[in-house]
């Protein structure tokens, strides 16, 4: 029977509906690059075609300067028609002006759009996060695998940035390729009468061609040398990017800036992230980036001077007037630097090959529990769940934190969930909520497997205060509703509910104050009772049929958590509820009381029947609790 057959029985394949990366997937470097320019194109609309055209500008800006200075030059030898050369001066003038000008107005468009790609991206990036399945968001390897990303992406402009910034590095050498060989074809072709030497020779332009392509397997070199030392620099350092992005964060995050204070632990910090991700890391690339720079210019040099000895001495034969040995020279080196671009963008493309696979492998995780699982709908009334002889273990974890649990929740009845810490409460919750799936047996909705209802509106069944709930610092309407549009009264009704009136009454712009100051500089500052009242609010705010309350009452104090308590069947009314508390006097007024241990369900009952079992778990806890009250 489906109700009990077990799902990923071998640890392998649960890493793989785990949604993790199991290894790196090779893509062919033209998907990568259709794919990537895609995201680049979605991400900024009009940035590929304006890059074509200031690419354009640029490649062809210095080469009409040259084609005309040589006109003009050529003019000046010859036969030094004033008429053509006022033209030629003032093309000259005026197209460089007109193309300065177009391109000025370009580029600076191309400026913003780099800014906005950067934070676009970062969107795009956490947007997907904010789509993974939960399970893939608590995985560490994900997490890795982002941190990454983003620090290749940040620190090295590897990845998808890359794409971008690499778009005018391959476009520019191209139209200038193009562009030098249309200036310097006639060197070919010329019919001018010129002494007939080796130099002259046909046999003299093939060495010259040799020489200027001996510029591509020489950058090449280069390049794979750069591609390799960068991997394993990489690779040495594996964990380098994730100390990046925690101490980044670590030392950012406000909820930690208590405890380094307290406990000093700026010092310790700093130790720990001078020795984790050494300035030696960076030192070895970007010497390896400055040598290569070093020689590919030498390099240029070399064959440049070449060129110029080569034209010149031709032109001393009489092969070429004065203004072509300007035009070709200058032509012939415009396309030795173009192809030493060209080879360098193309070496970039494939270095960067195995980031964008990163990217990739991230965006690419699969939707295991959403899209792939049923798309049953969600029964309007009576929704009935029920475990069915469920384990689960962590993916990383070894030890099962639930172990063959069966349990029915009653339809409209409240159920007190209790035991030690790790007993294995929160991840029965987790289960039922589907922000995991069961390594072994079942759940039933109404005696379907859950997995066989659409996830999305699955998990509109609960309303849930986790234990380790998160506002925003948004206004207080919009954490309550968790949407740009709500129904004020709603928001305000939940909020008196739950116990947060009092405080409403006193925030200068009601629901519309800001928690916080970082968007608001009247944003106010809540206690972290205060914060859970507000998180008690949006679940009763989402109204959903299924209430959990994970220690809903842990940061409240004994007024607050009696009034909850008195409250709470006007609060949740008819709907079905659960609630974790180790506060066992607060569960007194659920109609049923069930206490894990180590996993386990081990036993089950009211208060009464529960403390009446004097050996049991319950009975032990609650004496345990209350002999605290009794001496007081
Ligand atoms: N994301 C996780 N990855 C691996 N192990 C986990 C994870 N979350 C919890 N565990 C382990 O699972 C077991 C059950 O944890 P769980 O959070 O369900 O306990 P709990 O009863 O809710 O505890 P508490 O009363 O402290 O909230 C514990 O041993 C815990 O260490």
């Amino acid at each position: 029977m489906a109700a009990n057959t077990p799902r990923c029985s071998t640890s392998s394949l649960t890493t793989i509906r785990m949604g993790r990366l199991p290894t790196m997937q090779k893509r062919s470097i033209w998907h990568n690059l259709r794919r990537g320019y895609g995201i680049v194109n979605r991400l900024t609309p009009t940035y590929i075609p304006l890059t074509v055209v200031s690419s354009f500008i640029r490649a062809v800006q210095p080469l009409i300067v040259l084609f005309l200075s040589a006109q003009i030059i050529n003019e000046l030898a010859g036969d030094r028609d004033t008429g053509r050369i006022v033209t030629y001066t003032v093309l000259t003038v005026g197209l460089a002006f007109v193309l300065s000008a177009l391109n000025a107005v370009v580029s600076r468009r191309i400026t913003t759009l780099n800014s906005t790609l950067w934070a676009r991206f970062y969107f795009f990036l956490g947007n997907r996060y904010m789509q993974l399945n939960y399970d893939q968001v608590e995985d560490t390897m994900n997490n890795e695998k982002l941190a990454d990303i983003e620090a290749k992406t940040n620190g090295n402009g590897l990845g998808i940035l890359r794409l971008h910034y690499s778009l005018p590095e391959l476009l520019q050498p191209l139209f200038e390729l193009t562009l030098s060989i249309v200036l310097f074809i006639g060197m070919f072709t010329t019919t001018s009468s010129f002494e007939k030497t080796f130099i002259t020779s046909p046999f003299a332009t093939v060495i010259l061609i040799i020489l200027v392509l001996l510029i591509l397997p020489f950058t090449y070199v280069l390049k794979k040398r750069e591609e390799r030392i960068q991997r394993r620099v990489f690779e040495e350092n594996p964990k380098s990017n994730t100390y990046v992005h925690f101490f980044n964060e670590y030392m950012l995050a406000k909820n930690a800036a208590k405890d380094i204070r307290l406990y000093k632990q700026a010092p310790a910090i700093e130790e720990h992230y001078n020795k984790s991700v050494g300035a030696e890391f960076w030192y070895r690339i970007f010497d390896l980036f400055g040598k290569n720079n070093a020689l590919a210019a030498a390099m240029n040099a070399v064959i440049g001077g070449c060129v110029y000895l080569f034209i010149g001495l031709r032109a001393l034969y009489g092969m070429y007037p004065l203004g072509s040995v300007v035009q070709y020279i200058g032509a012939v080196n415009g396309a030795v630097g173009a192809l030493a671009k060209l080879v360098a963008v193309l070496g970039n493309f494939i270095t960067n090959n195995q980031y964008l696979n990163l990217v990739f492998d991230y965006l690419d995780l699969p939707d295991h529990m959403g899209k792939s699982n049923g798309n049953r709908q969600i029964p309007q009334t009576d929704l009935e769940f029920e475990f069915h002889d469920v384990s689960f273990k962590y993916p990383a974890a070894d030890k099962y934190a639930i172990k063959n649990l069966s349990m029915k929740f009653n339809i409209g009845e409240r159920l007190a969930v209790v035991g030690l810490n790790g007993s294995g409460k929160t991840t029965m919750i987790k289960l039922l909520c589907r922000l995991y799936e069961p390594s072994e047996g079942v759940i039933t909705l109404n005696g379907i497997d859950i997995r066989e209802y659409d996830y999305s509106a699955y998990m509109g069944v609960f309303s849930v205060v986790f234990q380790d709930f998160k506002l925003y610092s948004f206004s207080l309407g919009h954490n309550v509703a968790a949407s740009e549009n709500y129904d004020a009264d709603l928001v305000e009704e939940s909020l008196i509910m739950a116990g947060f009136g009092e405080k409403l009454g006193n925030m200068p712009e009601g629901i519309r104050t800001y928690l916080h100051k970082d968007f608001s500089d009247d944003g106010v500052d809540i206690s972290g009772g205060e914060a859970q009242k507000v998180a008690l609010a949006r679940a009763l705010y989402k109204n959903a049929p299924f209430v959990v309350l994970d220690e809903p009452t842990a940061a409240l104090d004994p007024i607050a958590e009696f009034e909850i308590y008195s409250r709470f069947n006007e609060l949740i009314g008819g709907k079905t509820a659960i609630f974790v508390s180790h506060r066992l006097s607060s569960c007194r007024f659920c109609h049923d009381i069930v206490v894990f241990h180590e996993g386990r369900l081990i036993q089950r009952g009211s208060h009464d029947d529960l403390l009446a079992d004097r050996s049991g778990k319950y009975a032990e806890l609650w004496n345990a609790q209350a002999q605290y009250y009794v001496s007081a």
